[in-house]
């Protein structure tokens, strides 16, 4: 009777007989349907126009527009109107092409009123249902859209995992950030598209036994971009397992959700990542060379000693400071600077293995850890390494500019068990480099470390000693090596201490390099010497030569070569009797300013020679631009004659060289027949070393200097 409780149903009444039309509207309206009569088919049509009917009674045969043509118009203008055929017409092909056209039910004429208002109420019920399903419909799918789009514009993605993992379900904010279309990913198991670094951990992360609703699983993983072309992103994943008891999809759909086992977010947490990976990196890295700091190369150090401790192994921390490069940084600008360091800081990058830490201590100082060494020899091998590769001038703008590098090593555990100790000693070691002419490597040893209280004591002393006269100078022979006669003496300082005793010149030349008292102790030195060899010379060895070791402080000195000249003028020593030796940093300091005083000194007839030849700088282009008359063999090398090393080789090279540009050669740290013989075959020709005596001093010399071999016995 009504299409709500509230409002009655509308019913459309059409027939082209008056009679028939009235009666059927009276019945209905005596139900308490509202009624709206059409009498024939062309009223009907404009009545639809004008109102909503919830059904429409209608005569087939009528003579304007027939029932069919009205059906036609119904579902035109208003679908959701239901249609019940009432007609005198009852053959099969008029019910069957009324029912095909839509209508609902077909009474024939004449009818039975009740079996008709039965008929009419059926219909309007199952109009009810139907609009009711369908405005259910309209909700669900309304639901179903705001759903839809409340997962799809998350900020993060949302997936759905079967029991295995492989994905049921994944939102569109994957094509965003990963440019995977979800389609593509249903049914794939996630871990394709983890990073491979990520891949056990995050499949394990599921599995894990306390995983619940209460308590999820949260793990943060790389997850791969499609195509090679993005990077790697980071994200942070909360995994839920579903309760089936809760999941209400288990009868299933078409999209595979019933499988669904856990349920997750995926939150991209990159940036986050980067920010937290640039202030790690700023925390432990120089910003200007890239390099490791202070703060991780004390980290590393402290590991890696840990690690020697228990491997039995040894290692090595260098201190590397650079030489020159003030003077770049002061003429240049600091702009230059900067550029200068990163340079260098590739430069040296590139002489290290995996495991080796380069890092920026400050300023133009750099530390090196090499962790498990087997010897001394591995560290020596990379000292020269990187001094060779800061040797070719760095190419900064318009400029070509040329630096080096004075390295100190400490060895662990030789040098320190504590890692500020080992810095520290590989410093004072990188100290004794500079003091000694810059531009090469030292080990450290206990007699460089001298504590402040007994620095205080020792320059008291070292002053005294001075004023005291207690300085000896010891005498060692340089012997033709084909007649074994002594051709020449090195001059060697010694300490004769009040309480200490003997002190040699590795106990204190550091210090008196480094107080400046170097000066007077070298002009004691060369007095002494000069008044003993100059006797010697007088008393019938006329050639006899004089060998004395200069510092680099005093060959910077302003008044070096006056002041040379006056000292063996007061001496009366005859200049082309003396020899003095000076090392290759000392030239490469200032090689303008050096090769100066040199050709002045070369043309008073003192003789120049190059002292520890081969372990510093070792530029040989200056060779035939100096006034050098001799190359000192380093006694290392030497040394690798006996033992079978690149020393054998290094000597053939050196004495091949010294030939080749006419200068004499003297092999020093001659300590056996092996070595000696070995020498003579190459035709290096003077040699000196304990074989022949050790430094004594000058009244143990002086006898032996007749004969031939000489022979010493002291120290
Ligand atoms: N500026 C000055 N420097 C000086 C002076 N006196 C010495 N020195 C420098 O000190 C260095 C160490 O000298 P010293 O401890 O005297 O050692 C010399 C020799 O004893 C040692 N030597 C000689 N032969 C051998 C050998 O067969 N084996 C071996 N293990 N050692 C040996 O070598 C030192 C001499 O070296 P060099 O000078 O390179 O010829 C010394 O190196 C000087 O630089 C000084 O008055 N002023």
């Amino acid at each position: 009777m009504s299409a709500t409780a509230e409002r009655p149903a509308h019913i459309l009444v059409v027939d082209d007989d008056p009679r028939l039309l009235n009666s059927l509207a009276s019945l209905l309206r005596f139900r308490k349907y509202r009624v709206t009569e059409a009498l024939g088919g062309v009223q009907a049509c404009e009545k639809l126009r004008q109102l909503e009917f919830d059904v429409a009674m209608l005569d087939l045969r009528m003579p304007d527009i027939d029932g069919f043509g009205v059906m036609t118009e119904i579902s035109r203008l208003q679908p959701d109107c239901g249609v019940v055929v009432v007609s005198g017409e009852s053959g099969f092909t008029a019910v069957s092409r009324a029912l095909r056209r839509g209508a609902l039910d077909y009474i024939k004429k004449p009818y039975d009123p009740e079996e008709l208002l039965t008929t009419l109420e059926a219909v309007l019920h199952q109009r009810s249902l139907v609009r009711a399903h369908a405005a259910i419909q309209c909700r669900l799918q309304k639901s179903e859209a705001l759903h839809r789009y409340i997962v799809n514009s998350s900020p993060d993605i949302v997936f759905m995992l079967d029991k295995d993992g492989h994905f049921c379900f994944v939102n569109s904010k994957i094509k965003t950030v990963l440019g995977y279309a979800p389609d593509e990913l249903l049914g794939s198991h996630f871990g394709a598209i983890l990073d491979e670094r990520d891949v056990s951990r995050g499949t394990h992360a599921l599995k894990g036994p306390n995983i619940s609703a209460d308590n999820p699983r949260t793990l943060e993983v790389r997850l791969k971009a499609r195509g090679s072309r993005k990077a790697t992103r980071h994200f942070e994943i909360t995994a839920f397992p579903i309760d089936p008891e809760t999941w209400s999809h288990q009868d299933g759909t078409s999209t595979g959700h019933r499988d669904a086992r856990f349920y997750g977010t995926a939150r991209d947490v990159t940036e986050r990542k980067e920010a937290e990976a640039f202030i790690n990196f700023q925390a432990y890295h120089d910003l200007l060379t890239r390099l490791p700091n202070r703060a991780l190369f004390k980290d590393r150090l402290n590991l890696a000693m840990t690690q020697a401790k228990r491997a039995g192994q040894e290692l090595a921390v260098m201190f590397l400071d650079l030489d020159r490069f003030k003077v770049v940084n002061d003429t240049l600008g600091h702009a230059m600077g900067d550029r200068l360091l990163q340079a260098v800081a590739q430069r040296l990058d590139r002489c290290l293995r995996k495991g080796d830490t380069l890092s920026r201590f400050g300023g133009d100082e750099f530390t090196l850890l090499l962790p498990a060494l087997n010897n001394h020899e591995d560290a020596r091998r990379i000292a020269r390494k990187l001094i060779e590769a800061l040797r070719a001038p760095f190419q900064l703008g318009e400029h070509e500019v040329f630096v080096g590098v004075s390295i100190g090593i400490a060895m662990y555990p030789e040098a320190g068990d504590s890692l500020d100790q080992l810095i520290q000693n590989a410093d004072i070691a990188m100290y004794h480099v500079k003091a000694r002419g810059k531009d090469g490597y030292r080990f450290y040893s206990r007699s460089m470390c001298i504590d402040s209280a007994n620095r205080l004591s020792l320059e008291r002393d070292l002053r005294l000693a001075l004023e005291r006269d207690e300085l000896r100078v010891f005498y060692q022979p340089q012997v033709c090596a084909v007649s074994g006669r002594t051709v020449g003496l090195e001059a060697l300082v010694r300490w004769q201490h009040p309480e200490q005793g003997l002190l040699y010149p590795g106990d204190f030349l550091p210090l008196a390099e480094e107080t400046r008292l170097i000066s007077t102790l070298s002009e004691q030195v060369l007095a002494k010497a000069c008044r003993d060899v100059g006797v010697w010379i007088r008393n019938g060895h006329p050639d006899l030569r004089l060998a004395v070791n200069l510092s680099p402080v005093q060959v910077e000195h302003p008044r070096f070569v006056e002041s040379l000249m006056e000292q063996l003028e007061a001496c009366d020593f005859p200049p082309q009797n003396l020899e003095i030796e000076i090392t290759e940093n000392v030239i490469m300091n200032d090689l303008d300013q050096i090769s100066q005083k040199l050709r002045k000194l070369a043309d008073f007839g003192i003789r120049i020679a190059i002292d520890d030849f081969g372990t510093g700088y070792s530029s040989l282009n200056y060779l035939h631009r100096l006034p050098i008359h001799t190359l000192k063999v380093d006694q290392s090398f030497v040394q690798g004659i006996r033992s079978g090393e690149d020393g054998a080789c290094i000597v053939n090279a050196i004495v091949a060289m010294a030939h080749g540009l006419k200068l004499d050669i003297v092999a020093e740290g001659v300590e056996n027949d092996v070595q000696l013989a070995y020498l003579r075959s190459l035709g290096c020709h003077q040699v000196q070393g304990f074989f022949y005596g050790r430094p004594a001093p000058a009244d143990a010399v002086v006898g032996s200097l007749q004969n031939a071999p000489f022979r010493a016995t002291a120290s």
